[in-house]
């Protein structure tokens, strides 16, 4: 179980978190969900220890994160929402780097490396530098060495951006059966139809503060026949917008 409590993040002035308090439950998909700036990375960021809160705590099974990084860490699997990192590595020799980082055994990681490799279609690529790797291909290369370890808890920030179709899938059927497991995976993303496939919780963020807290199947029941994407456009969207697009193109339904 993963608790964030009263949790607070300001750059300056500027509240990038306010207040924000929920539960994560262990074996579960949890959802991240708002617009651009909502707070979502900064939310992840802060539960993978790359940023530090202003205020609040975050809890994992019973352990305070500030006291028990090291150990918290290790229980941790993170993908950032950016895949340009080590660009002058090859896929292999960035794999090379995680197994030694984590402490793993070339021989514990091997099988499940080339599992990876294969399920993601990298094999020809395994000895190609990140730098020359197509967005979808370094994302891919990221995924697979963070999946090295088959850590408890799995945090992916936006993980299918820039997927090919086929390998989106695969990483939601990943995610599926690591949550089977009885293993946590939680993940930040824009599309409303892979929330709704994939979460048993979700959270949806607006400016910081969160406005809804739930399964998928709750929201939709508040709202008769609604979609999520009404749903959701209507809870973090635009309050009054509807003239914008007509503006900027012109209304050619007179
Ligand atoms: N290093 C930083 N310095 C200053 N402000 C920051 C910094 N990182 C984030 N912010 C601000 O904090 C707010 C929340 O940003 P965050 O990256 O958490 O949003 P997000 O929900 O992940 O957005 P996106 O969907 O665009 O990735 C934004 O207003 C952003 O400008």
């Amino acid at each position: 179980m993963i608790e964030i409590n009263d949790l607070c993040k300001n750059y300056g002035d500027k509240k990038a978190l306010q207040h924000l308090t929920l539960q994560i439950k262990q074996g579960e998909i949890f959802g991240f969900l708002g617009h651009n700036g909502a707070g979502k990375s900064t939310t992840i960021k802060s539960l993978v220890s790359i940023i530090e809160p202003t205020s609040g705590s975050i809890t994992v099974d019973g352990m305070e994160l500030k006291e028990h990084r090291q150990e918290i860490k290790e229980k941790i699997a993170y993908v950032p929402d950016t895949p340009d990192i080590f660009l002058q590595l090859s896929a292999m020799e960035y794999w090379d780097l995680l197994t030694a980082a984590y402490n793993l055994s070339d021989q514990d990681v091997k099988q499940r490396r080339l599992q990876l490799v294969e399920l993601f279609g990298m094999g020809e690529h395994v000895d190609g530098t990140i730098a020359s790797f197509s967005h979808g291909m370094r994302q891919k290369a990221i995924l697979i060495g963070a999946l090295l370890s088959d850590p408890d808890i799995w945090i992916l920030d936006e993980p299918m951006q820039g997927l090919d179709p086929q390998a989106a899938h695969d990483l939601k059927q990943l995610m599926k059966a690591h949550a089977k497991k009885g293993k946590t995976v939680i993940f930040s993303t824009h599309n409303l139809d892979t929330a709704q496939q994939l979460c048993d919780d979700l959270a949806i963020l607006k400016k910081g503060q969160l406005i809804y807290n739930g399964t998928v199947n709750d929201l939709l029941a508040q709202h008769d026949n609604e979609s999520l994407e009404d749903i959701y456009l209507q809870m973090a969207g635009r309050q009054d917008g509807g003239h914008l697009v007509d503006d900027i193109e012109g209304d050619n339904h007179e």
